[in-house]
């Protein structure tokens, strides 16, 4: 995703709808609104890259806006959807400070097409920061940053969810490489038989499926940077060969015969203990020795705390922005609860707790009352002697789960309770039913 954010303003929803899927498809970042008067609200808000509006707005129109603009925030570009037929008026606008205008109807690659012309310097200058206050994370980002400029492998070690992708990309970012390509591949979630002949490629009738040749990740990340996910969960034959591959800096596609030469930086991540998993025999100790060469080690959030408020805002942005919901915040009291949680499940962890903050509390304002977190962390049962206060606790903890799911559910299906019903197997009467129940409990649900 690029970090390119766009304000649209576009009062007939079906289209502002129509927009906002072509732009998030395309990996841009965007906040709608319908009028002009709530654009210039946003504007005092946040930064924007690039304003598309539509010129017939109800209050003030589009080129109203455009003064506003023009006089307001002189750098920012901004492009004016009109009517066909409405020429003279857009030569108007281009002339007042649009940098462009669109004649409506157009196509979704019209559009991009534009926007990309008015915003690519963005993109590619853009080092996407990752969020980092706690001092031991300004500390590793720092180091990563001195490593990063190397060529040194690195190797990143850290618990499930913690962002060691994100890091690797910051690394690739900061790096000489960073207009080269990135290729990460994940060895965990890939079948091990195709692992292989993902990494290194194939020739046309290699094995049986094979039916064309296909160039493999290294070759696709050649000048580049390879990711190497979870890399402890390949096999031993399979490390084997990928220890050869990174000491002869060539590759050999499966079923060839030709070495390609190969220029990749390695960046390789585990959430395992790598040392203990070498003495155990999971894990090769030459290839360890020839990843470990620079480590760096992701804390879980539970041991850096000073992230939680920033990344809890930044993820309430990133999702409000996302669900159309204008300006969001954390009340004192939801912030000290996801600051007393234990995090299992790390960043991923929060941001589903955050996504199910904004869809339980309907609008931008996080209360308390929202965060709900995943059962695993769910208060200790055994913790309580009194087994009526732990049947209690259980009751509540499955219920609040029924409560996510049912959120969730609704999240996915934008809304339409028929199509909740049937997903979950239960009757339209037991939804209405449980969602009464949602709102008794405080949950609000839009
Ligand atoms: N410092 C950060 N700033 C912003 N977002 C972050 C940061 N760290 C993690 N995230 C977000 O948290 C999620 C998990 O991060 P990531 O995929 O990098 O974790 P991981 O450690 O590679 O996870 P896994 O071990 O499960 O593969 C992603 O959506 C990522 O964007």
């Amino acid at each position: 995703m690029s970090d390119v954010s766009l304000l649209i303003v576009e009062d007939d929803r079906g289209l502002a709808e129509a927009l906002e899927d072509t732009l998030l498809m395309a990996g841009y970042q965007c906040l709608m609104v319908e009028s002009s008067e709530d654009a210039i609200l946003q504007l005092k808000r946040q930064r924007f890259d690039m304003v598309v509006s539509d010129v017939n707005l109800p209050g003030m129109d589009g080129y109203g806006l455009l003064q506003h603009v023009v006089e307001h925030f002189p750098e920012l570009p901004m492009m004016l959807m009109t009517a066909y037929g409405d020429i003279a008026h857009a030569v108007d606008a281009m002339r007042n400070g649009a940098v462009d205008y669109l004649l409506k109807p157009f196509q979704e690659a019209e559009l991009l097409s534009v926007i990309t012309k008015h915003t690519s310097h963005i993109v590619k200058s853009s080092v996407q920061k990752p969020i980092a206050k706690d001092p031991a994370s300004v500390a590793l980002f720092d180091l990563a940053k001195r490593v990063g400029v190397t060529d040194s492998t690195v190797l990143i070690c850290g618990e499930s969810g913690t962002g060691k992708e994100v890091l690797s990309q910051y690394i690739h970012a900061v790096s000489e490489r960073h207009s080269k390509p990135f290729v990460a591949v994940n060895c965990a979630a890939i079948p091990e038989n195709m692992l292989e002949a993902m990494l290194f490629g194939y020739e046309k009738g290699a094995y049986t499926g094979a039916v064309s040749s296909q160039a493999g990740k290294f070759e696709q990340a050649n000048s580049g940077t390879l990711l190497l996910d979870e890399v402890t969960e390949m096999d031993v034959a399979l490390q084997a060969k990928l220890l050869r591959v990174l000491q002869e800096q060539e590759v050999e596609r499966l079923g060839g015969k030709k070495a390609i030469k190969l220029d990749v930086r390695i960046i390789a991540t585990t959430n395992r203990d790598l040392a203990e998993y070498v003495r155990e025999g999971g894990f090769r100790e030459d290839l360890y020795y020839r990843l470990n060469v620079f480590p760096l080690r992701l804390l879980p959030i539970r041991e850096r705390k000073g992230d939680i408020q920033p990344l809890s805002e930044a993820l309430l942005l990133k999702y409000a922005q996302k669900m159309r919901i204008n300006g969001s915040s954390l009340t004192p009291a939801a912030l000290s609860k996801l600051e007393a949680h234990s995090w299992p499940g790390n960043v991923r962890e929060l941001e589903n707790v955050i996504q199910r903050a904004l869809i339980l509390s309907g609008q931008g304002r996080i209360g308390e009352e929202h965060i709900l977190f995943d059962m695993v962390s769910a208060p200790q049962v055994e913790e309580k002697d009194d087994a009526h206060e732990a049947a209690s606790i259980l009751g509540k903890g499955v219920q609040q789960h029924e409560f996510r799911i049912i959120a969730q559910a609704l999240v996915d299906a934008k809304g339409k309770r028929k199509e909740v019903a049937e997903t979950l197997g239960i009757s339209p009467r037991t939804l209405r039913y449980k969602i009464a129940k949602m709102r008794e409990c405080g949950i609000e649900v839009d």
